[in-house]
């Protein structure tokens, strides 16, 4: 079996990987299946730092194969905030709506166009014995002024993509995996991880 291990307890990045990877015989795997793993401190300055961080950590803690993904939300106007604080914007413990409340109150008197933000996400590949890999992709839109949607996770439902005329917690599973910044990164992704794949590196 093909499996490839993410470092990530996020459930929402997990179950998008999960619907990538699976039409090609890839099964992932993540924290959640590895409780006794040290906690990743994210101690870099920027998406690609805390993507090798978590890749490397886990995986010369396992001696496998392991993918980070760090990612979040870039906001013009707020001068690139949360960026690589994304998770954490309004505190800890990690809380998705009170991070959407922040960021709506501080854009409160931003007109329409000035709304501008992207989301943006760095991969890191991790091979033990191997220079670990890096790539990143993102994803253009815009910032409503409240929320629209039930789908994704984080800040999808505020996350407006003006080609589609929909929010990204609007799309369909299908329809987010075709054009999200994690798509996009993962694309980048594919040969290298391909050819490791064959090289039957993380068969189980
Ligand atoms: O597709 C996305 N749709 C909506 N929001 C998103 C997306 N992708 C990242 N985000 C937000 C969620 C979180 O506020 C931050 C990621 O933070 P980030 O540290 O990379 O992930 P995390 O702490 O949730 O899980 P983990 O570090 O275990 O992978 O950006
Ligand atoms: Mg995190």
């Amino acid at each position: 079996m093909k499996e490839v291990i993410i470092a990530t307890k996020n459930p929402g990045k997990a179950k998008e990987f999960e619907h990538i990877f699976s039409p090609r015989g890839i099964t992932i795997r993540t924290l959640l299946d590895f409780p006794d793993l040290p906690e990743v401190e994210e101690t870099g300055s920027t998406f690609e730092e805390n993507a090798i961080l978590k890749a490397e950590t886990v995986s010369r803690a396992l001696n496998k194969m392991v993918m980070g993904d760090d990612s979040g939300l870039i906001i013009d106007a707020l001068g690139g905030r949360p960026g690589i604080y994304s998770a954490r914007y309004a505190g800890e413990p990690k809380n998705d709506e009170n991070n959407i409340d922040k960021v709506l109150s501080e854009l409160t008197h931003v007109p329409k166009e000035k709304r501008t933000a992207r989301f943006y996400c760095a991969l890191a590949l991790a091979v033990p014995g191997q220079e670990t890999f890096t790539v990143s992709g993102t994803c253009e839109g815009e910032i409503l002024e409240e929320k629209r949607g039930k789908n994704g996770f984080g800040y999808d439902p505020i996350f407006f993509l003006p080609e589609i005329g929909r929010t990204m917690a609007e799309l369909t599973s299908d329809e987010k995996n075709k054009i999200s910044h994690r798509a996009n990164a993962l694309k980048k992704l594919d040969a290298e991880l391909d050819s490791l794949l064959e090289r039957g590196d993380n068969h189980v």
